[in-house]
């Protein structure tokens, strides 16, 4: 028995015992021929050439190869671009204009900044950017100055993908390749939390007061909390900088840089916003706009007009943005909407909380509607060209999509009932806060365990028929959308201009409150421009933008109630998407103009007697509930509260036509 002392795994336990090929005693045994010599002479050698590498290191190292130099050589133009720049000079630019943004606005130096990944040893020779202001100082000099950040500029999916998985908890691959998250506490918007400095420019210009969404805070404010987010952001190893464009039409777009500590809002912004050609990125130069995302850092409750420990603030004088305590990614995009909303009516160009499409002859439709109300849905259509789910502009030229992405709803989410969407969701996605199988990662759209409002934001090119550049002529059609879960609304009714004004300046919807059990009574929402969370002028100015343009360029509008149907929440159901998509087809087609229609009571609507497939007895919601005096109580209910929010709106006029404003009083309910 052999003790543990001289274990073997021979059999017999003894010396005695010979391996294959071994030598025993002295006695030498013969060489075991691997690969015979086959005798049509093909020899099976699967041995490869070595690896020109000594260490695993230099090994390593031959894994990945430099990028392709991003500089044209000649022709470039802006800030950064020259000739003669070497590769380093052109880094080392760049380097300091994201230090210029990152500077303390009380210190005088600060941050110390290096690009590449802190914890990647070797590779990058660090380019230290020190930031200086007007002098170098002698004394004062603080911690924060001596200390490094390192700046991960503009990744790539992949590397974003890496850093959320090896740093962020809750950061995950999805079984379809997509890198699911988790946003924190908040899993939605904060509007209450969103402030704007009220300076001498913005106290003229823009939409304060009752119904405003402007809340407001002094410049001061802004700065304290602008300096907590830089301090903090300077405090970590490392910063994600992205900088990339908004608006697809060339003569608007906008350049914008987003500051933020999380892999997680560099992927989601790299999706959404336009993403820079490498040339373009060199060109960059100093951005329009700037946010700086310290969501996980709360703002401070002693600081004045914080009511939270979320703070949102816009100043536009600085083209500054500050997020305090809230993670959820829509902030930014959001954020970014309102400043178009500033930016863009300065122009003469109207900006428009809508999804927008095209058909193969042109077409252009635009789908208003608050969230949830189906705009992603319904522009992501397998027959027409996606120029965008969210964000648009209308000008003279036409309409161009502010953004470089779509932002979906996942809740319920089904391959048969939306398919691009679902096939939209793989490597490169940013999937919010869903629930995953453990094991097979396979996402579960149903659950609603961290929150109903689960989100899925890819790239616009993610959607086979996306339009690119996605621009378009001028709309044909503008659809409002309504999820009106009152089921009073008829599934479909054309608009004139009047109701059409009044309906936009109503923004409405009614969804369900709360996710709990039991029945909720619907709550209707009002929201000006179906969008009163981001626009910043009176929504009458965009009102009458609107009405200008659907006058000149002969658009036709029409509301499309995407909510409830043989009676309110609780009683009746949610229109078919099936049915709507057949709605949204005889718009596109120009068919449903040619319908009959008759014209209801109270809303004064023109509904159609007919839709190819759809049940021409769901057109008329009446004929679909069963307690006739209930459908009455619950419109006239409905009725009061529009005409209760018109209120807000009664004593302004819409544009130069004293005609068209009184016709849109009119076009309310009359009951
Ligand atoms: N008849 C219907 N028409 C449209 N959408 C429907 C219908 N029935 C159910 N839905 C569902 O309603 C949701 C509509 O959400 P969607 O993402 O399109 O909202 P949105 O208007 O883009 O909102 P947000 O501005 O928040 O992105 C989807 O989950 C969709 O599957
Ligand atoms: O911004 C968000 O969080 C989602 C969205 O599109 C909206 O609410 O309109
Ligand atoms: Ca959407
Ligand atoms: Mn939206």
């Amino acid at each position: 028995m052999a003790s543990n002392g001289d274990f073997s795994f021979t059999n017999g336990g003894g010396s005695e015992a010979t391996p294959p090929g071994g030598q025993v005693a002295g006695k030498i045994l013969p060489k075991i021929q691997t690969h015979p010599k086959r005798e049509n002479g093909i020899c099976h050698d699967d041995s490869a050439p070595p690896v020109k590498a000594q260490t695993i290191d230099q090994l390593h190292s031959l894994q990945k190869k430099k990028s392709a130099p991003t500089t044209p050589i000649t022709g470039a133009q802006g800030a950064f671009a020259s000739p003669t720049l070497s590769e380093e000079e052109r880094h080392k630019q760049q380097l300091q204009s994201i230090s210029a943004s990152l500077a303390s606005l009380t210190r005088d130096s600060g941050p110390k900044l290096v690009k590449g990944d802190p914890n990647r040893k070797g590779s990058d020779t660090p380019k230290v950017v020190h930031h200086h202001h007007h002098f170098t100082p002698t004394v004062s000099i603080s911690d924060s100055a001596l200390k490094f950040t390192h700046v991960l500029y503009n990744l790539s999916p992949a590397e974003l993908y890496e850093q959320a998985i090896k740093h962020e908890h809750g950061s995950f691959i999805t079984a379809s390749g997509a890198l699911a998250t988790l946003s924190g506490a908040k899993t939605g918007r904060s509007p209450r939390d969103k402030r704007i400095v009220r300076d001498e420019t913005t106290e003229h210009d823009l939409w304060w007061g009752k119904g405003s969404p402007n809340i407001e805070m002094d410049e001061h404010t802004f700065l304290v909390n602008r300096e907590r987010a830089v301090d903090y952001l300077n405090s970590l190893d490392k910063v994600f900088v992205n900088d990339q464009f908004l608006n697809w039409d060339p003569e608007h777009r906008i350049k914008v840089r987003i500051v933020s500590a999380r892999a997680y809002h560099s992927l989601f912004m790299h999706n959404m916003c336009i993403r820079p050609t490498p040339e373009e990125l060199e060109d960059f130069g100093t951005p329009d706009f700037t946010i700086y995302n310290a969501g996980q850092f709360p703002c401070n409750r002693f600081t004045h007009y914080m009511t939270s420990s979320t703070s949102i603030d816009i100043n536009l004088a600085r083209r500054e943005m500050v997020i305090l305590g809230t993670q959820y990614a829509g902030e930014m995009k959001k954020g970014l909407f309102g400043v178009m909303h500033y930016l863009m009516p300065k122009r003469g160009i109207l900006s428009l909380h809508s999804g927008c499409n095209m058909g193969k002859d042109g077409d252009v439709a635009l789908f208003f509607g608050l969230s949830g109300t189906g705009k992603t849905t319904l522009s992501t259509d397998h027959n027409r060209f996606l120029i965008g789910d969210d964000e648009h502009c209308w000008s003279d030229n036409g309409v161009s999509n502010i953004e470089g992405g779509c932002y979906a709803k996942c809740i319920d989410l089904s391959r048969e009932k939306e398919p691009d969407i679902w096939n939209a969701i793989k490597f490169g996605t940013v999937l919010e806060n869903v629930v995953f199988d453990e094991h097979t990662r396979e996402v579960d759209y149903s659950d609603k365990s961290v929150t109903e409002n689960t989100r899925a934001s890819y790239p616009i090119e993610y959607i086979p028929n996306a339009k690119i550049p996605c621009v378009g002529p001028q709309p044909k059609n503008v659809i409002l959308l309504a999820c009106d879960a009152f089921g009073v609304l008829p599934p479909v009714s054309k608009l004139n201009l009047a109701q059409t004004m009044y309906h936009f300046i109503s923004g409405y919807t009614a969804l369900v409150a709360g996710t709990e059990d039991g029945i909720k009574e619907p709550q209707a929402t009002f929201s000006a421009c179906f969008g009163a969370a981001f626009i910043m002028l009176h929504p009458t100015k965009y009102a009458a933008m609107l009405a200008e343009k659907m006058q000149k360029h002969g658009a036709t509008g029409w509301l499309v109630n995407t909510g409830w149907s043989g009676g309110s929440y609780g009683s009746g159901k949610r229109i078919k998407l099936q049915y709507t998509r057949k709605i949204i087809d005889a718009i596109h087609s120009g068919s449903l103009l040619e319908a009959e229609y008759v014209k209801t009571d109270v809303f004064g609507l023109e509904i159609p007697t007919e839709v190819p497939g759809v049940p021409s007895e769901i057109l008329s919601p009446v004929n679909t509930w069963e307690d006739k005096e209930l459908y009455k109580e619950t419109l006239l209910k409905l009725a009061g509260l529009f005409r209760k929010n018109f209120d807000l709106f009664a004593s302004y006029k819409i544009g130069k036509d004293d005609k068209l404003t009184e016709e849109i009083l009119a076009a309310g309910p009359n009951f």
